[in-house]
């Protein structure tokens, strides 16, 4: 499913469904999915095996809840194909009791002290139910066992599940397997981060889930339907013009990575307005280059502010670009300028995305993002009437109307540095071509990421120009994926 639901829609959904099954038939639809992805991940630790469970050490935290029972069912099917499975209760004695049972009958043992090393470690403390952070017998668990695998049921244990916050304790998972849908926390925040691959389990919940999702994810599909395609009667005007403003004598490079960005976008046009003409022409002949945006003539969108400066002459380029009736996306140097100018954004009226990091997030909204990071960017698209792309491991995008989306392709190596001009330079030219604000920040967003993946194929390091030189073939990647 596309999105992510909130653990009160999940149980609206499952109760839909429970009401149509016998009792338990969910729990071992969870249970199968869930013993079948831990079987290909012991298979994975031994290639050269056949098999891979027989044999195989299985330690399982069990929680008091069902997540708890979802994990001892799947040890106990693991058991029977000859696992030898040691099962925590780290809750008192309070552990679901038929699974419990399930899981002895199959010689599984239930112990308070389990072997100090595993090849898989099968996290069912908490699930859908569960509050932040993580009951003192889990942690001390989690501290002692060497595991192969950390594999975490429907949700790493201890995260704020509605949220993506990690206010205290939690697992940190290899791989997540998930029931029926998305959970908030497996694409925002430092949740997103402690799920590590996350493998759906489809349990028949989709036709029973609200149409809206909480946090809405994109996929190559969205893409190729937001995208405009040239047809025959387009030409490089109809397709869209792209303004670039950034860049200066002292920082070329903002300039030259902005209209990489821009140039492998859908517009048809690009041009370049600042003082690192010579540095860009060089790079991209193909670009027409002014002094001013004044200068430029017209766009049908603006990128303003990476690498321009903060002074008055910056602040002049980013009022002319403004005043233009085409939508702007603002970076870097713009987003301080507008800290410290807030009035600029007053008159405006036509579209306009903001793209911070958290610190400039807290010059423009006064205090840091929350860890709740879609509410964070919901605040700020709110109070500014923008849209909001917060940058992050997991970028999350939000509309003035409080739309949030959270990008599913992002990657730690993109954090270097002008990474995110190529971005900018991208995403206005999706606007030019007429993509609306939030689609244009989540089709950029997701587009980038993959750039981002083929740029660091085989471990490398990713400079930002890898991003940009990568960024045509993503865009041809994700088109023709759909
Ligand atoms: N929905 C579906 O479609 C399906 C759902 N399924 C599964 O059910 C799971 C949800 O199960 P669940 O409702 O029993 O909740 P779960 O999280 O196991 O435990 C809650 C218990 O933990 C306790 N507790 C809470 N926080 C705590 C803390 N920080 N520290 C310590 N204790 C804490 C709390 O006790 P309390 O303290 O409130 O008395 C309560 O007893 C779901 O994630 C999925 O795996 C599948 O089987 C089938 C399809
Ligand atoms: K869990």
């Amino acid at each position: 499913m596309n999105g992510a639901w909130s653990a009160a829609a999940i149980r609206r959904a499952e109760a839909r469904l429970m009401s149509l099954l016998p009792p338990g038939a969910l729990m071992q639809r969870a249970a199968a999915g869930l013993a079948a992805a831990c079987a290909r991940i012991l298979r994975q630790q031994h290639p050269e095996r056949q098999g891979g469970v027989y044999g195989s050490t299985v330690i399982v935290l069990a929680g008091p809840g069902d997540n708890g029972g979802d994990a001892l069912y799947a040890a106990a099917r693991l058991a029977d194909r000859g696992a030898r499975v040691f099962a925590v209760p780290v809750m008192g004695e309070r552990v679901h009791p038929l699974a419990a049972a399930a899981l002895t009958r199959a010689g599984g043992r239930l112990v308070a002290q389990p072997p100090d090393h595993c090849d898989l470690l099968l996290d069912g403390v908490l699930g859908i139910g569960g509050r932040p952070g993580l009951p003192g017998r889990a942690l001390d668990q989690l501290g002692r066992i060497h595991a192969r695998a950390v594999v975490a049921v429907d949700v790493p244990s201890g995260v704020d599940v509605d949220t993506g916050a990690v206010p205290a304790s939690a697992v940190t998972a290899d791989v997540t397997v998930a029931f029926g849908a998305r959970k908030p926390c497996h694409v925002l925040g430092r949740a997103a981060l402690l799920t590590g691959r996350l493998e759906l389990v489809d349990i028949g919940l989709a036709p029973y889930l609200d149409p809206h999702p909480a946090v809405s994810v994109a996929d190559e599909a969205d893409i190729v339907g937001w995208w405009h395609r040239p047809g025959p009667d387009d030409d490089k005007y109809t397709r869209g013009v792209v303004g670039v403003a950034a860049g200066s004598e002292r920082y070329p490079g903002a300039a030259v990575l902005a209209t990489a960005g821009a140039l492998a976008g859908p517009a048809g046009y690009v041009r370049y307005a600042g003082a690192a003409a010579e540095a860009v022409r060089r790079r991209h002949p193909e670009v027409v280059c002014t002094p001013t945006v004044k200068e430029a003539g017209r766009v049908q969108a603006w990128l303003a502010g990476p690498g321009f400066g903060t002074d008055e002459a910056a602040l002049a380029e980013l009022r002319d670009a403004l005043v233009s009736p085409a939508p702007v996306v603002l970076d870097a140097d713009a987003l301080t300028l507008i800290g410290e100018y807030p009035s600029v954004l007053s008159r405006r009226e036509a579209p306009v995305v903001l793209t911070p990091h958290d610190r400039e997030y807290e010059r423009l909204y006064g205090s840091p993002p929350r860890e709740d990071r879609g509410a964070a960017a919901a605040a700020l698209a709110k109070r500014l009437n923008c849209t909001v792309l917060l940058k992050g491991h997991h970028t999350v995008v939000a509309g003035s109307d409080g739309a949030v989306w959270a990008n599913p392709t992002g990657r730690p190596q993109l954090a270097t540095a002008g990474s995110g001009d190529v971005l900018a330079g991208f995403m206005a030219s999706l606007l030019a071509s007429g993509m609306d604000g939030v689609r244009a920040a989540v089709a950029a967003a997701f587009v980038h990421g993959r750039a981002g993946g083929i740029a660091a194929a085989g471990h490398r390091t990713v400079t930002a120009s890898d991003v940009a030189r990568a960024l045509p073939g993503a865009v041809g990647a994700v088109l023709s994926r759909a």
